[in-house]
């Protein structure tokens, strides 16, 4: 803020001397040494020496100078320190936040969700809230110190129409920008929209490489993401010639404030209200302002940027979470199996996931404690969907589902989840240790848990035989392993549980017959005495079941048990015939 001009001569020199005369003069300096203060805030040093008199004196200016700039420095790099610690939290407090909240957004809502583009919206919304905080903090704060110092100092000039000038200037540039950034927001956001179709497509990519590969579509995504690319530099360009004319207008206010504040000065000198030296100092302190107002100009600019990429996390944030159960008791510790398995009820349940499109119809169903149910049906009937809303993964729109007597929306969250294990169709392994895997939601299982889980889904061999064993890292989704294998993990990683209700969501489709019916043995052994619904599409892997329950469109068709339904002569002894080739 603050300038100083160090100004030294050596008297003993005439020409120097007289130059230093004429500047004094020129500036209307007094010319005692340390003395200047024509206008607040600007200390202007003059010394005059003679060699070997007043060296201390003269060096003085100098060093008051290298003083000033290292404090400057220094203040700049504390500044940008302590800046750069809050960006880093805010980035780190804004994942948290965005991470918790989809964990608690309804399934519905995240299953229409694409996972690049949530992961780059993330990203995004980070860097622009490290940018906002970063322009707040070390751009428009210290310019508006500025502006209004400088508006004091303006003030002390005596020259009223100079302030009334660069308040009539800060004010439009204002205007200028704030119109800008009404303009460049929806270019922004189609901006960002472009930006996370590209980031989605990438994504996809990637984690469809294979797919990609084999049905030899590489060349078709690509001819895609190259369209995708196209729409993002065309509306690059167009946010780029928006901020442009803005950045244009607002270059013209600044040339006609300079041109006003000219004409106003010559004004006055001619009238003998200004000297020279007033002149100067005043054409200097406009000089100034161009500096804070442009950087005042870019801040905006990169805050409205900043504003337009956070909105779609700010859109996603807004959304409302799911219903947490009122009562929040406490998370059961899993209990050693099998404990007081409760039984469950299916009360007049109807459901759809897209309105008008029933899944779940009119559906009564008891579930017996303790017992073994199988739910099965053709493709589509709606299996599936009943375990998704036992698990409170959707809410159902008219009915409810009782566990133990009491509506599921009365346990809490962890509390219900903690009693049910499920093994659903894609094991859905994450990127993690095989051991890290099978003890997911369960972190104080020892390995002596983890590898007796294994053990008994007939996967610890196979383990074993992996280079680091328990600790082999798993690729994402769990690619390094067998589809079987993947199973078996799931598997075991529900039994490690040990919970009161097990769903199993065709648990074994992906097994040849000899691990199937290893499998199936530990599994039945396993789930003794606890509730259990057993999805299946093979009927032979549920044919001892206690119960059978038929779904046809969202709805009971048929129950009872394996004789009994073939001797019913319905849906399931056609389904049977269909499998088996047999009548019985
Ligand atoms: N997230 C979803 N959004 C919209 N519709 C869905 C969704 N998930 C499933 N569906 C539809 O709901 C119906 C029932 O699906 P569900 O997965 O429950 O069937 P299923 O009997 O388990 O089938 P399968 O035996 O093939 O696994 C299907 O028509 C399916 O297309």
């Amino acid at each position: 803020m603050f300038r100083y001009i160090a100004f030294s001569w050596n008297v003993a020199d005439e020409a120097q001397a007289n130059a230093a005369k004429r500047l004094q003069l020129a500036l209307d300096i007094d010319e005692r040494w340390n003395s200047v203060l024509q206008a607040p805030g600007h200390c202007v040093y003059m010394s005059g020496s003679r060699p070997g008199v007043n060296d201390a004196y003269r060096l003085l200016p100098a060093a008051i100078y290298v003083i000033a700039l290292i404090s400057g420095r220094l203040a700049a790099d504390v500044r940008t320190l302590l800046a750069s610690k809050v960006e880093q939290r805010l980035s780190a407090n804004l994942h948290q936040r965005f991470f918790a909240h989809l964990q608690r957004l309804p399934m519905a809502y995240l299953v229409n969700q694409r996972g690049g583009e949530l992961l780059h919206s993330v990203e995004l919304a980070a860097a622009s809230a490290r940018s906002i905080s970063s322009h707040l903090t070390t751009s428009i704060a210290p310019v508006l110190i500025e502006l209004a110092l400088m508006t004091v100092i303006l003030a002390q000039l005596d020259e009223p129409r100079l302030v009334a000038l660069f308040v009539a200037t800060a004010v439009l540039y204002l205007a200028v920008f704030v119109r800008g950034i009404q303009r460049q927001l929806p270019a922004i956001a189609a901006l960002s929209t472009a930006s996370l179709e590209v980031q989605a497509q990438l994504n996809d990519g990637i984690a469809h490489a294979e797919t990609l590969r084999c049905f030899g579509a590489a060349d078709q995504a690509q001819t895609s993401l190259q369209s995708a690319l196209s729409l993002l530099v065309q509306r690059w360009t167009g946010f780029h010639r928006l901020a442009a004319q803005n950045a244009l207008a607002a270059s013209m206010v600044l040339a006609l404030t300079l041109m006003a504040s000219f004409a106003i000065t010559i004004d006055a000198v001619a009238k003998g209200s200004m000297t020279v030296g007033g002149f100067v100092l005043a054409s200097v302190y406009m000089l100034q302002t161009v500096r804070p107002l442009e950087s005042m100009g870019i801040s905006a600019r990169e805050l409205s940027r900043a504003l337009g990429f956070m909105q779609p996390v700010l859109k996603i944030l807004a959304e409302p979470p799911e219903t947490q159960a009122s009562a929040q008791t406490p998370a059961p510790v899993a209990c050693s199996s099998p404990c007081n398995p409760p039984p469950i009820r299916f009360e007049n349940l109807h459901f759809c996931y897209v309105p008008g499109r029933p899944v779940i119809q009119s559906l009564d169903l008891d579930i017996p404690a303790g017992r073994t149910t199988a739910i099965v049906g053709r493709s589509g009937s709606g299996k599936s969907s009943l375990a998704r809303l036992l698990m409170r993964l959707y809410r159902p729109q008219a009915g409810r589902i009782l566990v133990d007597g009491r509506p599921i929306e009365a346990f809490a969250m962890a509390e219900l989840r903690a009693m049910v294990a499920l093994v659903p169709q894609d094991a859905g392994l994450l990127h993690a240790t095989v051991a890290g895997n099978i003890a997911l939601g369960v972190p104080a299982a020892t390995r002596q848990d983890v590898e007796t889980a294994a053990t008994r889904a007939q996967i610890h061999q196979a383990i074993a035989a992996l280079p680091m064993g328990y600790d082999s890292m798993l690729g994402e989704r769990g690619q390094t392993l067998s589809g079987g294998e993947r199973q078996r993990l799931a598997i075991a990683r529900a039994l490690l549980r040990r919970p009161s209700i097990y769903v199993l969501d065709e648990p074994t489709s992906m097994l040849d017959s000899k691990t199937e019916d290893a499998v199936l043995r530990s599994l039945r052994a396993l789930t003794a005495g606890c509730t259990t619904l057993f999805i299946a599409h093979r009927l032979s892997t549920v044919m001892h079941a206690d119960q059978i329950v038929v779904l046809e469109d969202g709805r009971v068709r048929e129950r009872g048990r394996h004789d009994e339904l073939l001797a019913r002569q319905g849906l399931y002894a056609q389904l049977w015939r269909q499998q088996t080739g047999r009548s019985e």
